[in-house]
């Protein structure tokens, strides 16, 4: 039996590779890999604005998620990090700036029936630069905390969502049927992400 262990860096952080090993590692707890099946990895950015009774999700006029209200975040390109890739989307989909982000979860997605993972790192900031403003991809709202719209979210932001707002950092892992049901997770709180 082989189980998938690591990542080959391609120099392209879009497509990561994971790779095989023969031997079960010590901290191996990750789901997909231990089906032995090949699985290539998409990094992707989420971003949420937070004020102490608000937050800042977008209504995702275009593509994948369309219909559903999120943060503000999509593909890293290749030559940029994680969090400048973070700081981009962010500024293309609302016309905000900022100066930190401080980075709160990563989730990984699997897509029954695919074998590529969504490597989802989210992040959080309570300061940002400037107005929101509709992009050809998100139409920002304000919503108040106690309001959150999750039967207009993805499925799993319920489960997550709670920690991030407390500044809790946490791993997750959701598998997919389609775009609606989650068949299986895990969600971990965690000191470092
Ligand atoms: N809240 C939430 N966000 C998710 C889930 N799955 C998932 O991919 N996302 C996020 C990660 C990205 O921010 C976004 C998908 O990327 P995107 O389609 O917006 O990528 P992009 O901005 O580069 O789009 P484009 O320019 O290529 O059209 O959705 C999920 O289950 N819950
Ligand atoms: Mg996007
Ligand atoms: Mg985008």
């Amino acid at each position: 039996m082989w189980y998938l262990h690591g990542v080959v860096d391609s120099g392209c952080p879009s497509s990561m590779m994971y790779i095989c090993h023969d031997v079960l590692p010590e901290d191996f707890s990750f789901q997909p890999y231990n089906r032995g099946i090949m699985f290539t990895s998409k990094l992707l950015t989420l971003v949420f604005v937070v004020q102490p009774s608000k937050i800042l999700l977008g209504m995702k006029k275009r593509g994948f998620g369309m219909g559903r209200w999120n943060g503000f975040g999509g593909k890293v390109q290749p030559g940029e990090t994680i969090e400048e890739a973070a700081k981009r989307e962010l500024w293309e989909e609302s016309c905000l700036t900022v100066n930190t982000l401080e980075k709160i979860g990563q989730i990984k997605f699997e897509f029954v029936g695919s074998t590529e993972l969504f490597d989802v790192h989210v992040f959080h900031t309570d300061h940002f630069i400037g107005e929101p403003a509709e992009s050809e991809e998100m139409r920002p709202q304000w919503f108040e905390l106690e309001k959150i719209p999750f039967d207009g979210m993805w499925p799993d932001d319920i489960y997550w969502l709670p920690l991030l707002l407390k500044k809790k950092k946490f791993l997750g892992y959701f598998k997919f049927e389609g775009y609606d049901k989650i068949l299986e997770y895990t969600l971990e709180e965690v000191e470092h992400v």
